[in-house]
């Protein structure tokens, strides 16, 4: 047997080991949870939630472990120094530990893993050696080593276990699912770096296409959760990505590093009750996006605070009224001065008016001749109070609001918008209007966020749970300054803001459920990717959501695709973080062939587009392909392009085709592509899970293929003011094959 033979027959003993320990802490963990669940309890509540409480850890757990469950295990170090008697630590999604409570695998986020990444030849870090072991199923089936001790070198045979950087290229170039899978067995040092940097503040990975943002921002999400577990479980953490495509492509991620309490959502998504997918022009999705958009609301909210024109006559117990505009001023003066929100606030204003108008009937009554004394005024205060001409004069000074009506009001009503923005041009005001029967766009969502938190809630009637809720929330205060200080963010945020994440978090259900259900829960953490396409009202709406502002943002400026987007991170970071943020860059492309790379990055630079230069890490074994359609008629693109995508079939049946086409020619490229290749190929998301996809190049985007077939590159790059980072986008989508098919 040659030495990586009888190195594999080890391996695979130790690995064997480990599934044993893996399989009996499930075993043993089951038995726990049936025990749990079979215990009677009684009716005494604290030892029914606690037993809750131990049956949903115990499930927890039980998720984590068969998760983990292919590839527990993928490195081996061999230590310089022997600890706990052992000169090799193994490297697995998971940390375990024998019987006698020794470690016998380290997750790989751990301190002790750190090593696994980070160590070179030049710094080994205590390490002589490194070791990657390729899995199947619970198989080891390879084994690749680094050495960083020469003393390993000597002989002959020892030369042959020296394999390199064996397991990444066989991960860059296994063939794509349609799925993210995780990195961890082969996360590069500048990556690692990152995924492993502090949990405040503001990071961006800036980065080319390909150079593992989106996987980098999963892993660091991972990580984040690791090492701040207390943190963290409760208040969550939040995935935002541009598109329903991209959640499903990138969902199995966490999950499959035995994450699950992770929240994941579109733009679209982030108001709950709204699920917008639909787009703007691009002049509407400018303007909605930009930051004058919460100066009008604030101002549209405010316009829905006035006292009428001229004086009221309102009848209440037969008697007239003549209601001064001075009164309800004074009662919307008053409420304004809380500087509570709209619907809040409705409460001062109703309270002050009514109190005046109670003074003003009892004066009236009085001088007809009446005695009125304390419970007289009572009765009349309440006379008014359910009185409907009080009501409608009331509700026309100050109406209860949904951020819903707010929003279709000021877009339906040309009349009040003008009135709104003197300042605006015609055509900004033409860009807003809209009939109330049409759906909410994605960029709607900021602005009804905005609106509800200009708005507030309804108050409900007093409740008797309303006392213990303050108490509670006196504690929250206190654990929020403490957190504040043991994060150094003094000045960032306030303990009110932070303490409002804490509240209502005793309620059932799991975390991710009650954030993504709740529009003012605040998350620990948030990962932004494709940040580069966020308006400045989007970012106002993750700032809310995370008043500690603690995130991971991953983008690159030259893919910006919409027309709200960034033009350079500073502009777009720099009001909302001040100095809280530090920009990290990846270089290396990991996805796509060098020869495609280049030229992608050619057409972009010629085009003016800010690129980022990558470094691909492999050459490709296919040129780019270049076809032409018979005519410019769109049936003759879809069947060039149908073609084309035979083509490449024929290279390779078993893999993934994207095909992206204009928005103009999406329907026609199509039909096309389905005529030929009926259930195999898909729309949209839906294509995602068949081997051919047929997308937009807004849809392509963090996504990935083993190949791509544009239809009509020149117009991909003309679509759209955008255009020229659409095709670069599309272009360097593919981790293998790129056809370009001209018109
Ligand atoms: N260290 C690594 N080991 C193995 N695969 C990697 C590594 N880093 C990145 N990859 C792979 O490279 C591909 C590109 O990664 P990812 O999608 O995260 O890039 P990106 O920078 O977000 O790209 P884009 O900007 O184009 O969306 C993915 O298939 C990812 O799994």
């Amino acid at each position: 047997m040659g030495v990586v033979e009888s190195e594999l027959e080890r391996e695979r003993a130790v690995v064997s080991e480990l599934y044993q320990r893996l399989d009996r802490l499930r075993a043993e963990t089951e038995e726990r949870l049936a025990r749990v669940r079979r215990d009677s309890v009684g009716s005494n509540h604290q030892a029914r939630s606690e037993r809750d409480a131990f049956a949903r850890l115990y499930e927890d757990q039980l998720t984590q472990l068969r998760e983990v469950d292919s590839r527990l295990v993928f490195g081996r170090l061999l230590l310089e120094q022997p600890m706990d008697g052992s000169d090799h630590r193994y490297i697995g999604r998971v940390g375990l530990r024998d019987e006698e409570e020794r470690s016998v695998l380290v997750d790989w986020r751990a301190q002790q893993a750190g090593a696994f990444y980070q160590a070179t030849a030049s710094e080994p870090m205590g390490v002589r050696a490194r070791r990657h072991l390729t899995m199947s199923g619970r198989q080891v089936t390879r084994i690749d080593d680094e050495v960083f001790d020469e003393a390993l070198l000597d002989g002959d045979q020892a030369q042959e276990k020296v394999q390199g950087e064996g397991a990444l290229l066989a991960a860059l170039t296994a063939q794509r699912t349609g799925r993210m899978h995780d990195i961890v067995a082969t996360i590069q040092a500048e990556q690692d770096r990152i995924i492993r940097s502090d949990l405040r503040g503001a990071l961006v990975v800036q980065g080319g296409p390909g150079t593992g943002k989106t996987a980098v921002a999963l892993h660091r999400a991972a990580y984040l959760l690791y090492a701040n577990r207390q943190r963290l479980s409760a208040s969550g953490v939040l995935v935002v990505g541009p598109s329903t495509a991209f959640l499903r492509y990138i969902e199995a991620v966490l999950p499959s590093l035995g994450e699950t309490g992770v929240v994941m959502s579109t733009l679209g998504d982030l108001f709950p009750g709204v699920e917008a997918t639909a787009e703007d022009a691009p002049e509407a999705a400018v303007l909605k996006g930009s930051a004058q958009m919460a100066r009008l609301l604030s101002r549209a909210v405010k316009s829905r605070q006035k006292a009428p024109a001229e004086e009221q006559t309102i009848v209440v117990d037969n008697e007239r009224l003549t209601v001064a505009p001075e009164l309800v001023q004074r009662a919307i003066a008053k409420a304004q001065r809380t500087g509570k929100p709209h619907n809040v606030a409705r409460v001062t204003f109703v309270k002050h008016a009514l109190a005046e108008l109670t003074d003003q009937l009892a004066a009236q009554l009085r001088a007809s001749g009446s005695t009125i004394d304390d419970a007289d005024l009572k009765v009349l205060r309440e006379d008014l109070r359910t009185s409907y001409d009080v009501r409608v004069l009331l509700n026309t000074a100050w109406l209860p609001l949904t951020p819903q009506k707010l929003l279709q009001d000021l877009y339906a009503r040309p009349a009040w918008l003008a009135e709104l923005t003197p300042r605006w041009s015609e055509a900004q005001r033409a860009a807003l209007l809209r009939d109330r029967s049409e759906p909410f766009t994605v960029s709607d969502v900021p602005l009804l966020d905005e609106a509800a938190e200009l708005l507030g809630d309804f108050p409900g009637r007093p409740d008797p749970a309303d006392r213990e809720r303050e108490r509670q929330r006196k504690r929250d205060l206190e654990n929020a300054r403490a957190a504040i200080r043991n994060m150094g963010v003094q000045g960032l945020v306030s303990a009110e803001q932070l303490a409002d994440g804490f509240a209502e978090q005793v309620d059932r259900g799991t975390t991710a459920e009650r954030a993504a259900a709740d529009r003012s829960w605040t998350y620990g953490h948030v990962v932004v990717d494709e940040a580069q396409e966020l308006s400045p009202m989007q970012w106002r709406v993750l700032l809310r959501r995370c008043p500690m502002k603690s995130f991971t943002i991953v983008g690159d400026i030259a893919q910006v695709a919409s027309a709200a987007g960034a033009i350079s991170w500073r502009d777009a970071l720099q009001p909302l973080f001040k100095d809280a943020w530090r920009l990290e860059e990846l270089t290396v492309n990991y996805r796509t062939p060098a020869q495609i790379t280049r030229e992608a990055e050619r057409i972009a630079a010629d085009a003016g587009l800010p690129i980022t230069p990558t470094r691909a890490v492999r050459e490709g074994e296919w040129p780019i392909r270049r076809v032409a359609a018979a005519s410019a008629e769109p049936g003759a693109l879809g069947d060039a392009v149908a073609e084309a995508v035979a083509h490449d079939r024929g290279i390779d049946d078993t893999g993934t085709v994207a095909v992206i086409a204009t928005a103009a020619d999406l329907s026609a490229v199509a039909e096309a592509v389905a005529a030929r290749f009926g259930d195999q190929a898909g729309r949209g998301a839906a294509g995602l899970t068949r081997p051919i996809a047929v997308l937009t190049g807004y849809e392509a985007k963090g996504l990935e293929f083993d190949a791509v077939v544009l239809a009509d590159p020149d117009a991909l790059a003309a679509e759209s003011p955008r255009g020229a980072a659409s095709l670069y986008v599309a272009m360097t989508r593919p981790t293998q094959r790129l056809t370009l098919v001209a018109r």
